[in-house]
């Protein structure tokens, strides 16, 4: 059953993680003011920020729900932040803040929030949030001003990455490796089961 999946996120690391895995979606930006959005906690947040990413891009493609029923549009919209002393940290707005960051993260242990909104198109939905433990190095205060003079971590969740030049200052996670990257893959194919499509019908055909 070919499905057409829209990712509604600029992300260029979630479109990579689908691509890796298989998968072949559209991307659809949902360009949403992200500050009008707050919650209760660190991980509610982030699943509320998806929820809006993938509500918005699905309004405005508003297609007729299928009329057998059976999807043939899967979207889905992610958001990260790292949850450290119980407050949420998205991207940080300045190399200033980046450096204070990296001075409470340093040697110690965060929690890497993504929140995973999935719109299909006969009117089912369903968002989770994925977590993973994040323990990082005790960088020396050259080592953060060197890393965040690279700019990498002003466009990253938390300021770090785990696949690019942060991978250094990662010394170990507990959980899904991928929900760190952005977008939980395990997770995802729990939801296209439980919403009733199997993650391997999602395999591009032209692999
Ligand atoms: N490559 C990589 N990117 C990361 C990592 N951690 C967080 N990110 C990225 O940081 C960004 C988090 O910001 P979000 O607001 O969730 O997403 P965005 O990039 O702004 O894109 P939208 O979904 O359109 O809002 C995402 O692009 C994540 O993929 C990591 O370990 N590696």
């Amino acid at each position: 059953m070919p499905y057409r999946l829209i990712l509604a996120s600029a992300s260029p690391a979630r479109l990579s993680t689908l691509r890796q895995a298989g998968l072949s979606p559209e991307v659809i930006v949902s360009g949403v003011d992200e500050s009008q959005v707050v919650a209760a906690d660190a991980a509610e947040l982030a699943l509320q920020l998806a929820r809006l990413k993938a509500a918005t891009v699905a309004d405005g493609l508003q297609d007729d729900p299928a009329p057998t029923g059976l999807p043939s549009m899967i979207i889905v919209g992610c958001d990260s932040v790292l949850e450290l002393d119980g407050e949420a940290y998205g991207k940080p707005d300045s190399a200033e803040i980046a450096v204070q960051r990296w001075q409470a993260m340093r040697g110690r242990t965060g929690v890497l929030h993504t929140g995973h909104q999935v719109i299909l198109d006969n009117g089912r939905q369903l968002g989770r949030t994925a977590s993973t433990v994040v323990h990082f190095a005790d960088l020396s205060d050259a080592e953060i001003t060197a890393y965040v003079e690279t700019g990498e971590p002003l466009v990253v969740a938390g300021a770090f990455t785990l696949d690019g030049l942060g991978g250094a200052f990662v010394t170990g996670i507990e959980g899904d490796p991928h929900n760190v990257v952005g977008i939980s893959l395990p997770l995802l194919r729990e939801m296209l089961l439980d919403l009733g499509i199997a993650w391997r019908d999602l395999w591009s055909t032209t692999r």
